[in-house]
């Protein structure tokens, strides 16, 4: 394999709709997702965005069609297979609070992460914790805050913290800036674009807004009813912007 990369193969997904009908959300879409690359998914409201991250994260099972990582079928892993590969794919999805653990502080909530999916000794795991605090300008200071005094725009940064801890190769983010307020979208925007100057995660975006999708990924996806009607290309250089 000379690629590193996830290749989805004219996947399906049928659900039963509430007559017990046969409704495609996914219709036989292929894209290859290039490690080190962004893309993005946009498109109304129902059109099988969330159904195509939650596919690529084994939460759901294709209909038909496969889902390769580097050369694997990810499709068909089992439960146990997933857990193992934790730190490659991870996720963090709208309601991203629910991944947080509210009784406990910001550094716990990460330290468990860490714990749970890899195998850093307690001195790694805060070194690694400081580091990523550094790198995303979020302050030292906030690791002792307990997570429910934080607001819902702080709760997703944190969330999204949890997940880049555990340094995954593709992290899937579903609507992570939606709702919140100008300020808050940037400092999450920034976050990730620091991250991936660094560590060259590969991002795949659910978002409707138009201009966080071309300033963050190369391509932009367009869904309606299930199926790619439109890609768009993006001619800024994640990596060639400075901070602001
Ligand atoms: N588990 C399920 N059972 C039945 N139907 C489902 C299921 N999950 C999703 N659907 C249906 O599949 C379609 C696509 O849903 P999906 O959540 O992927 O859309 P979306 O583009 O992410 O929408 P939104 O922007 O509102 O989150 C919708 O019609 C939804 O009702």
């Amino acid at each position: 394999m000379d690629m590193e990369e996830i290749e989805v193969r004219n996947v399906s997904k049928d659900f039963l709709d509430a007559s017990g009908k046969p409704f495609h959300a996914i219709r036989d879409i292929s894209f290859t997702w290039v490690k080190g690359e962004n893309i993005s998914f946009t498109g109304e409201s129902g059109s099988g965005k969330s159904t195509m991250a939650r596919l690529l994260i084994g939460l759901e099972r294709p209909t038909s069609g496969e889902i390769l990582l580097d050369g694997e079928n990810i499709a068909k892993w089992s439960y146990g297979q997933w857990r193992s590969h934790r730190t490659k794919i991870q996720a963090v999805f709208q309601d991203a609070t629910g991944s947080l653990n509210r009784r406990l502080s910001i550094g716990h909530n990460l330290e468990e992460a860490l714990r749970n999916l890899t195998k850093l000794s307690s001195e790694e795991r805060k070194k690694r914790i400081l580091e990523l605090m550094d790198l995303t300008a979020t302050s030292r200071k906030l690791l002792d805050t307990p997570t429910k005094n934080l607001s819902g725009g702080e709760q997703r940064r944190v969330a999204l913290l949890r997940a880049l801890a555990v340094r995954p190769d593709y992290l899937i983010l579903d609507e992570l800036t939606s709702g919140l307020d100008l300020i808050s979208q940037k400092a999450i925007r920034e976050v990730l674009e620091a991250y991936h100057r660094e560590y060259r995660c590969s991002y795949f975006l659910i978002t409707h807004d138009m201009k966080f999708a071309y300033r963050l990924s190369q391509r932009i996806y367009e869904l309606e009813s299930g199926q790619i009607v439109n890609i768009g290309q993006s001619n800024i250089d994640i990596n060639s912007q400075e901070r602001k």
